[in-house]
C-alpha cells in the first residue's frame, strides 16, 4: 500500500495549503474536505504547465527504476570510454542507487526508512545497545547504502535528501571505526582520531548531542566541540578538563587551534576519520582556505566521508581535494527524482517589496490560526534584514524568536534550544539555520528574497518534512527575482497568487514598521544593498541596483534611504554610485 500511502499523505496537507497560499489552480469543495484533490494529483511548474506528481508521478518512477535497472550495464559501458578514474566510481554509484533506491527499500515512495535493522549490520554490541536507546530500529536509506562501505574502509561522498539520517549516517560508522583503537580511559590529551567538519555552530553542537547518544555505552570515547563564538582559552580548559577523541568543529576556530592551542596540532596527527558534514558548503570558496589547510595537518592515511543533500558537479570535480581517487559516490537521490520531498507542497509568490511585510503577515497568521501546533521558520538574506523581519512581525503580536550571526552565541544557543522543544514559535533567521539542523515538526518555511543559490533553497526547505513528515513552504520574491526560479524549475514548485491585504491590516503593518528603531532600519538597508551588490545577476547593473534599495527603503517607511559610512560604500565597491548617499 506504499503509493496510496503517498496519496493520502498529499491530501491531508492539502487544505490547509489551498487556504494559506490560495494557488492560481482551482481547489475544488472536495478537497478542502481532506478528499480527492488535484493538487495532489497534478501540480503546475513555473511556467503553469501541469506536471504529474503523487500517484501518478510515483507510477512513472516505478517505470524509470525499472528502465534503469536494465540499462545499468550499458552505463557502465558507456561511461568506459570517458574517464577512467570516475568510471569506476559511477560505475558503483549506479549500482548501489538501484540496489538501494528499488521498490522493497521504500525510497521511492517517499519513505525515509529501509528494510535493514540495525541489528542485522556488522554493529557492536554497544553501538546496538545505544542505537535502541535512541530509538532508531531500522536504518534510513542513506545509513544502510553507505553503512556496509564505510565499514570496508571506503573514502564516501554520499548524497541524500534533507532530513533522512545522515548524521547517524556517518557517526555510526566512524566510531565503529575507531572505537577498536587502544584507548585509555583517563588519558589527558588523548589523540583524536574522529574528526567532524560543520558550516555552523548550532549544526556542530548537534553533531556532538547525536555523538554523545551513540557513544552511551563506549565509556572510554569521549566528544568535544570546538565552534567559536566563546573564548578560545575557555575551550582549551574544557578540552583538557574533558579529554576526547572525537572533536566536532567549525573551521574557522579549528583553525584557531591549530595556530593557538599547545599540543592541538599533535592531537590532530591522530586522525583515523574525517568527516565534511554539508560537504558542498565546505569545499566552497567560501571555507576553502580553512578546510584546505586542516586537511593538510591530518595525516593523508585516513578516510574521508564527505555528506550533504546537495553534491553540485563542481563539488564532485574537488573532491579529489579531500577524498582518496577510488572513493564511492553514493547517491540515494536516484536519477530523475527530485532533491526535495515529494511531501512538502512548495509555493512561490511573486510582489513588489513594498507589499512583502503585508504578505507576510497575511500568510502568518492564516497559518498560525490553521495549526494549533504551527512551527515556522522565516529565512531572510542577511542577518540584519532578518533582525529588522523580527522586530517588525514581534510589533504584530506575533510569538516571534531571532536568531543569526550578530547574536551573542548564548542568545543563538537558547534560541535554537527553545525552538528545538517549542510548537507555536516563528524563527526568523538568516542562514545560520539553513543546512543540517534538526528542528522536529517544522510546519512551514518561508524564504524572503532569492537564495545564495538552488542549493541554499533546497536545504532551508529541508527544515521542514523530515523523517517522512510533511511540509510546506513559500518562496516570496520581488518581481525582478522571478528569474531565480529558471534555477529550480525542475522541482515541483508552483505559484501561488498574491493574497489581497484589506487596508486595516496595512495599516497595522505601516505602524509596525513605524515603531522599528532607526538604527534597525540604517543597519538592514545597508546589509540589503550589500547582498544583492554581489549578487551576480541583480549586482551587475548598479544604477538599478541603487534603486531597487531604495524600493528596499520604502518598503521600511523611508522615503530618503540611508546613507552609508564612506568606507563601507568603498568595500562595496560603490564609492562613486549615483543616488547613493555616503556620511
Ligand atoms: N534510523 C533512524 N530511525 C529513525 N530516526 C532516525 C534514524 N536515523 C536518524 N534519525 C533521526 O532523523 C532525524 C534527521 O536526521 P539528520 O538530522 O541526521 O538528517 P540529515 O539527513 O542530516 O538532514 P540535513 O540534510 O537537513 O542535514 C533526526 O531527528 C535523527 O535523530
Amino acid at each position: 500500500m506504499a503509493s496510496g500511502d503517498l496519496l493520502l499523505r498529499a491530501h491531508a496537507g492539502a487544505p490547509v495549503l489551498a487556504r494559506a497560499f490560495p494557488c492560481r489552480l482551482r481547489v475544488p469543495a472536495s478537497c478542502r474536505r481532506g478528499l480527492m484533490c488535484p493538487l495532489a494529483a497534478a501540480k503546475t511548474d513555473v511556467a503553469g504547465r501541469v506536471r504529474p506528481s503523487g500517484a501518478a508521478a510515483v507510477q512513472r518512477r516505478r517505470q524509470r527504476d525499472a528502465d534503469e535497472r536494465l540499462s545499468f550495464s550499458r552505463v557502465v559501458t558507456r561511461r568506459d570510454a570517458v574517464d577512467e578514474d570516475e568510471e569506476d566510481v559511477e560505475g558503483e554509484a549506479l549500482q548501489l542507487g538501484a540496489v538501494t533506491s528499488g521498490g522493497e527499500s521504500g525510497g521511492v515512495d517517499g519513505s525515509y526508512l529501509s528494510n535493514t535493522r540495525f541489528d542485522q549490520c556488522a554493529v557492536s554490541p554497544l553501538s546496538l545497545k545505544a542505537v535502541k536507546d535512541a530509538g532508531y530500529e531500522r536504518m534510513t536509506e542513506v545509513q544502510a547504502a553507505t553503512l556496509p562501505i564505510i565499514l570496508q574502509g571506503k573514502d564516501v561522498l554520499a548524497k541524500a535528501k534533507t532530513g533522512t539520517g545522515k548524521t547517524v549516517g556517518f557517526l555510526l560508522p566512524a566510531i565503529e571505526v575507531i572505537s577498536t583503537l587502544p584507548h585509555q580511559r583517563n588519558q589527558l590529551r588523548p589523540a583524536i582520531n574522529l574528526l567532524v567538519m560543520c558550516p555552523t555552530r548550532e549544526l556542530a553542537n548537534q553533531v556532538a548531542t547525536e555523538a554523545r547518544k551513540l557513544l552511551k555505552y563506549h565509556r572510554s570515547l569521549g566528544v568535544q566541540v570546538v565552534i567559536g563564538g566563546t573564548r578560545l582559552t575557555q575551550e582549551q580548559r574544557s578540552m583538557q578538563a574533558n579529554p576526547c577523541q572525537i572533536l566536532v568543529a567549525t573551521p574557522g576556530r579549528l583553525k584557531d587551534h591549530l595556530e593557538n592551542t599547545p599540543g592541538f596540532s599533535t592531537r590532530l596527527k591522530g586522525v583515523k576519520v574525517l568527516v565534511l558534514d554539508e560537504a558542498d558548503r565546505l569545499l566552497d570558496m567560501g571555507f576553502r582556505r580553512d578546510i584546505e589547510k586542516i586537511i593538510s595537518s591530518v595525516p593523508r592515511e585516513r578516510q574521508t566521508l564527505l555528506f550533504s543533500a546537495t553534491v553540485p558537479e563542481e563539488v564532485r570535480q574537488i573532491s579529489h581535494v579531500a577524498m582518496k581517487k577510488d572513493y564511492r559516490f553514493i547517491n540515494t537521490v536516484k536519477e530523475g527524482d527530485e532533491e526535495t520531498h515529494s511531501q512538502v507542497s512548495q509555493m512561490y509568490m511573486i510582489a513588489p517589496l513594498d507589499l512583502h511585510f503585508s504578505i507576510l503577515y497575511d500568510v502568518l497568521k492564516k497559518h498560525v490560526a490553521e495549526d494549533a501546533d504551527y512551527k515556522v521558520i522565516i529565512f531572510c538574506t542577511t542577518a540584519m534584514v532578518t533582525k529588522l523581519v523580527a522586530e517588525v512581525l514581534s510589533q504584530l503580536k506575533l510569538n516571534i524568536r531571532e536568531i543569526h550571526s550578530r547574536k551573542s552565541q548564548s542568545a543563538r544557543t537558547k534560541v535554537s534550544d527553545e525552538f528545538r522543544r517549542s510548537k507555536g514559535l516563528i524563527l526568523v533567521s538568516s542562514d545560520v539555520s539553513a543546512r543540517g539542523v534538526d528542528y522536529p515538526d517544522v510546519t512551514l518555511v518561508i524564504q524572503v528574497g532569492i537564495p545564495a543559490d538552488r542549493e541554499q533553497y533546497i536545504h532551508r526547505l529541508g527544515r521542514t518534512g523530515r523523517k517522512g513528515k510533511e511540509g510546506q513552504g513559500l518562496l516570496l520574491l520581488a518581481p525582478w527575482e522571478k528569474y531565480f526560479l529558471g534555477t529550480v524549475k525542475d522541482l515541483s514548485i508552483s505559484e501561488a497568487a498574491v493574497p489581497a491585504v484589506d487596508s486595516s491590516v496595512e495599516t497595522e503593518v505601516k505602524n509596525a514598521v513605524r515603531k522599528v528603531e532607526m538604527k534597525s532600519k540604517e543597519c538592514a538597508y545597508q546589509a540589503w544593498l550589500g547582498y544583492y551588490n554581489s549578487n551576480k545577476t541583480i549586482g551587475r547593473d548598479k544604477s538599478r541596483l541603487v534603486h531597487l534599495a531604495e524600493e528596499f527603503s520604502q518598503s521600511m517607511g523611508l522615503p530618503v534611504p540611508p546613507a552609508i559610512p564612506r568606507n563601507i560604500l568603498r568595500k562595496m565597491g560603490l564609492s562613486n554610485v549615483p543616488g547613493l548617499r555616503s556620511s
